[in-house]
């Protein structure tokens, strides 16, 4: 079937007209033309001239969202209640049941809206992940060619080999333009992102420019998918050393895994959504997506070389002051600047890193990591974990949050998010801890908890982790450096650290030796391990087979 039959019986697209897997540079032209204006041109100041003929070719795209999108939409992303998956899928309040009958309604309505404006549509087909054994084929429809470019960006193309394309394809159509009404449409407010597992659909209703929309909403169908095949997906980045030995990294949003997996001394299998099966680690996508916010080049070469590449899409950092968003490239754009947002990234496709596992797989971990970014500032900065630590600390899944730059908020905010990626898990965690648990027992690796947050005292008191400190300690524990060092336990919290650490001052590894108010530490950590016992209740972890550890 073409593509557009396929499009007309699936939604029932009549009078639109299609652009059909445009190249980057087709799509980035497109962008800059029509997506209302908003993208900009941009590029390496001394290549600024051959823009008008090779746009985007040479230079990133800048691309600014709405001022209220530029982040998902949490409280808008639903899953169709449909009776079949009612059960099976895990409804909670960042992932809310639709109404079947309300969702069918809206459906309609946004497709009568698209033909009624005879739309123009872009339409790019990629598939979830590499592996031709179990990719998912992904076609985005939407009205924004720099989605449809990001989509390019952040997944593998044209596989071979993969079965039966057609009719395990999931369709994610992106309309912008379209307007929810809650009372009409059942919806939240004036835009809703729905999962559809009865029609394999995605539809974005509304606006949710945010890029990430395009990624994390089918990352979470691939969630919903994979552990029923008894694979293993993870929110979690992966490298591998010179040694073969594969690591990976779980976090929640602003942890560390895009950062700490870039490492020019270890190839790259994926910076946010990877798989584990029997054939080792694979990545679900093409290409990262970084934090551009305080980026510090020499820290970060990377990801600060990613930037000044030909394909790449900058979103939501404004000019330098005294430039304008019209005439600004890469390197004029002030990436200390939080005004449109603290969120702002940068997409690159896995081509333009240096180091890369090729196709985005690897062998099976050797290492383990929890990343946590403690804002209590009581966890260690690096602690030593057995398996069950670890199974008690996947279902946790704690950061904590500082709750806002406003002046005078010093509290952190512990956040408890189930697999480190609660609002993406579309089943119930003990689904993943499972296994989890079996994927442990079959391959032996070392597990570390690893605190990129505060030390020397809370946030507002103490400061954040440096990058250096947090890799030579990551390093160490990757090169099996703290395999059989000496180790004390820490007491309240149930930790076990590492009394020397190579490249690191042995004074920080206990964080009460870091604290002025020794008691004051005491008390804030005994506030975390209440706050980590009420969770480990309140969500009856116990139940399924879980040790409490804390
Ligand atoms: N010690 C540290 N370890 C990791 N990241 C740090 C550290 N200190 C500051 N950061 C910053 O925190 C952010 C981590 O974000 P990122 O790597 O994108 O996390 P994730 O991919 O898990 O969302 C980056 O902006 C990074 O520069
Ligand atoms: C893209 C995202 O992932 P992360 O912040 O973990 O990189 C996101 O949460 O929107
Ligand atoms: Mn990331």
């Amino acid at each position: 079937m073409t593509f557009q039959a396929d499009l007309e019986k699936l939604f029932g697209l009549k009078n639109v007209t299609y652009k059909y897997n445009l190249s980057k540079e087709e799509l980035f032209h497109e962008a800059i033309a029509n997506d209302k204006g908003r993208v900009r041109r941009g590029g390496p100041s001394n290549e600024q001239k051959a823009f008008p003929t090779k746009l985007g070719v040479k230079g990133p795209l800048v691309y600014y969202t709405d001022p209220d999108c530029t982040g998902r939409r949490t409280k808008d992303t639903f899953a169709v209640k449909w009776p079949e998956v009612a059960d099976e899928i895990w409804f909670k309040a960042d992932l809310s049941p639709y109404d079947p009958t309300a969702y069918e309604g809206l459906l309609k309505r946004v497709i009568q809206h698209l033909n009624d404006k005879k739309a123009s549509l872009y339409v790019k087909d990629v598939f979830m992940g590499s592996d031709e054994d179990f990719a998912v084929p992904y076609r985005f429809v939407g009205e924004y060619a720099t989605h449809a470019a990001f989509v390019d960006n952040m997944f593998p193309k044209n596989l071979e080999g993969v079965k039966d394309v057609d009719a395990r394809r999931w369709t994610m159509i992106n309309v912008p333009s379209f307007e929810c009404v809650p009372e009409r449409d059942g919806s939240r407010s004036e835009a809703a992102v729905i999962i559809d597992a009865r029609n394999k659909i995605c539809l974005v209703a509304g606006r949710a420019d945010y890029c990430g929309v395009n990624k994390k909403t089918i990352f979470t169908v691939g969630n919903y998918l994979l552990p029923k095949e008894g694979r293993l997906s993870m929110h979690c980045s992966a490298n591998v050393g010179a040694k073969n030995d594969g690591a990976i990294l779980f976090g929640l949003s602003g942890t560390g895994k895009t950062t700490l997996s870039a490492d020019a001394s270890r190839k790259l299998i994926g910076d946010d959504e990877i798989i584990w099966s029997d054939n080792g680690l694979c990545n679900l996508e093409g290409g990262c997506y970084a934090k551009l916010i305080n980026l510090d080049k020499a820290a970060e070469p990377v990801i600060a070389e990613a930037m000044s590449k030909a394909g790449c899409i900058i979103e939501n950092v404004p000019p330098l002051p005294g430039k304008t968003m019209a005439e600004c490239h890469p390197d004029e754009l002030d990436l200390n600047d939080d005004s449109i947002a603290e969120n702002t990234r940068l997409s690159y496709p896995l081509e333009v890193v240096p180091n890369v596992m090729p196709k985005g797989r690897g062998p099976h971990p050797q290492t383990i990591v929890l990343l946590t970014a403690d804002a209590y500032g009581v966890l260690p900065p690096i602690s030593i974990l057995e398996p069950k630590d670890v199974m008690y600390h996947f279902v946790s899944g704690f950061t904590a949050r500082v709750a806002g730059t406003e002046v005078g908020v010093t509290e952190p905010q512990p956040t408890f998010s189930a697999c480190f990626g609660g609002p993406f898990m579309a089943h119930r965690p003990n689904v993943y801890a499972e296994l989890l648990a079996k994927k442990m027992e079959q391959n032996k690796a070392r597990c570390i908890l690893l605190n990129t947050g505060w030390s020397g005292g809370k946030y507002g008191v103490g400061k954040r982790m440096s990058l250096k400190v947090t890799r030579a300690l990551l390093n160490a524990a990757l090169n099996g450096e703290l395999d059989s060092v000496e180790t004390e336990k820490l007491p309240i919290l149930n930790l076990t650290i590492p009394k020397s650490c190579p490249n690191v001052d042995s004074g920080i590894l206990n964080p009460r030796n870091t604290w002025a108010d020794k008691a004051e530490y005491d008390v804030t950590a005994t506030k975390l391990r209440d706050a980590f016992r009420e969770n480990f209740q309140k969500k009856g972890f116990a139940s399924f087979g879980i040790e409490e550890r804390i």
